[in-house]
């Protein structure tokens, strides 16, 4: 049996006593492409500070590449939300550097080969013309493929996106989930991808883990984006609607979208 790139069983996760993930298990085969959705609060972040060994489970378990982590070199690279990210005078090059596997901060000298992986990193994302700009300078686009670029560093064989598509515009948004479906593609990696917007992944996600109310449900397209799927996972009533080719989670009454155009570009 191939052995799944992440693993989760039984795995929960509380803060304070309330739990986001509640005995959630899934097995996410290696290479594969997966939109992580679910609605704010669901968990999305949770799950991939669990992955990360960020976070301790209350129950359960998750491995990554059948280890837990913590045994060994792990294989991921993480691309945090950006609200987390600190911008300031450091030039888009030294920010990309910064997130080098054992670098000491504010150690000014890189060795050759740190260099050459950085650069590499920056070209990946075609992000070459921000190596010399102040981060504090550049558009949230922008920001977003530095640290994709430096999730990349270190060759990982499995990439953790959170919410890579917040703040780009429509056309942005497909741009950068084509290049990342590529990246992954050329490079044999796993990409579980958080969104709230599943439209932008149309063509190029193999899967789907929808998260909502501490559960998970892992399927392709057509398995989890149904009413009775999504309805069964809430457990109260949801409908999902196709609409000029776009897909809708709207819960009963319809007021209330539940991922997926309510990201601000859809709401204006
Ligand atoms: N360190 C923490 N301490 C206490 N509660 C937390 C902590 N981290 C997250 N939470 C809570 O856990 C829940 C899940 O948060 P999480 O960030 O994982 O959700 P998310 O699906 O990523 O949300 P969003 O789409 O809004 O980014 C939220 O209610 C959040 O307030």
């Amino acid at each position: 049996m191939i052995t799944p790139a992440i693993e989760a069983g039984q795995l929960t996760v509380s803060y304070g006593g309330r739990r986001v993930l509640d005995h959630v298990s899934f097995a996410i085969p290696p290479g594969s492409f997966v939109a992580v959705l679910g609605g704010n609060g669901a968990g999305k972040t949770s799950l991939f500070r669990t992955i990360l060994g960020l976070n301790t489970p209350e129950q359960g378990h998750v491995l990554v590449e059948g280890q837990r982590f913590g045994k060994g070199r792990m294989p991921v690279g993480y691309m945090p939300q950006m609200r987390r990210m600190v911008a300031g005078q450091l030039s888009g090059w030294h920010m990309v550097a910064a997130a080098l596997r054992g670098r000491v901060w504010g150690v000014p000298w890189y060795s050759a080969a740190e260099r050459a992986e950085v650069n590499a990193a920056l070209n990946a994302v075609d992000a070459w013309e921000l190596a010399a700009r102040p981060v504090m300078s550049l558009s949230g686009g922008e920001r977003q493929r530095l640290l994709l670029a430096q999730a990349l560093l270190d060759h990982p064989r499995i990439l953790l996106l959170d919410e890579p598509l917040a703040s780009l515009d429509p056309a942005r948004m497909r741009e950068t989930t084509r290049r990342i479906h590529d990246l992954a593609r050329e490079r044999g990696l796993t990409v579980l991808f958080s969104t709230h917007d599943i439209n932008p992944l149309m063509g190029f996600m193999d899967h789907v883990l929808y998260l909502a109310h501490g559960k998970a449900l892992l399927g392709n397209v057509d398995e989890v984006m149904t009413t009775p799927a999504l309805t069964a996972l809430y457990g109260a009533p949801v409908e999902v609607v196709r609409a000029d080719g776009r897909l809708f989670v709207v819960a009963d009454g319809g007021a209330d979208t539940l991922h997926c155009c309510d990201c601000a570009e859809h709401t204006r």
